[in-house]
């Protein structure tokens, strides 16, 4: 059974459909890509999974349950974080405050043991615990981010775009703590990227997105081999493979 499962789903905004019958999973402590053109449906994928949107017709399963009735912060507390990709940090909040907010499900004393392993995990984070985070580096927020989202432990991270406006170096950084997450705590993570190439390299597995529908799934290994990358990227192909 997989961790996460849409089964079909189509939704959309107001009358007009986003998604077409999108069939999408991710296993426990899996990495898992998204790509797609602009306006493929990649966002539109995560809100559905995280409950701003409803389904219009297909289920969204969590740990083999029908989540389709369930709040966004019900789904946080089943174990979905989420990375969005802008006003991820409160700049005016010091790092430490920044990881309180994202605890508020928790009690004091079991979020006083989750921030000690979240600095564990980004010992930089920890030298800046006192530090406001607008002062930081583009890099260093992004940390911050991933880390409130690692406060209520969940199971699968959502990360929305985790290379946008990073310098190569802090995109490596991102994703080597990425890995260190996976192999410490078992979560999954089903990455949103426009930079394929980084994407593909650190994921087992990407779903290609195009109009709305999932034109490729495999193994993120495979979409290197294949060499069709541009033709699903671009248009020509039109079915699922
Ligand atoms: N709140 C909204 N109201 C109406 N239409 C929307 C809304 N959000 C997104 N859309 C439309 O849904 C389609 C898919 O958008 P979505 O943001 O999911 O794509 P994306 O693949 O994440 O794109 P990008 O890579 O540009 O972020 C687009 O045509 C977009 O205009």
């Amino acid at each position: 059974m997989s961790l996460l499962e849409l089964e079909d789903v189509t939704t959309g905004y107001n009358d007009v459909s986003v998604l077409h019958d999108v069939t999408l999973a991710v296993d426990r402590n899996e990495a898992v890509g998204v790509i797609g053109p602009n306006g493929a449906g990649k966002s539109t994928v995560f809100k559905t999974i995280m409950g701003y949107l409803e389904p219009w017709s297909g289920t969204v399963r969590y740990g083999g349950e029908a989540i389709d009735d369930a709040k966004p912060s019900e789904r946080v507390k089943l174990g979905i974080g989420y990375v969005p990709q802008r006003e991820n940090v409160f700049p005016k909040m010091t790092v430490r405050e920044n990881l309180r907010m994202g605890a508020y499900t928790l009690d004091s004393e079991t979020y006083e043991g989750r921030i000690q392993e979240l600095f564990d995990l980004f010992p930089r984070l920890e030298e800046r615990a006192d530090q406001k985070v607008r002062t930081m580096s583009g890099g260093e927020q992004k940390m911050v981010a991933i880390a409130r989202a690692m406060v209520t432990n969940p199971d699968l991270v959502l990360f929305d775009e985790p290379s946008a406006g990073l310098m190569p170096k802090y995109i490596s950084e991102i994703f080597e703590r990425i890995a260190d997450i996976q192999r410490e705590r078992e979560t999954a993570f089903l990455i949103i990227e426009q930079n394929v190439p980084i994407v593909l390299e650190h994921t087992d597995r990407t779903y290609a997105l195009r109009n709305g529908s999932v034109v490729a799934d495999r193994e993120s290994s495979q979409f290197v081999e294949q060499d069709d990358l541009g033709e699903l990227y671009l248009g020509g192909s039109t079915g699922g493979d």
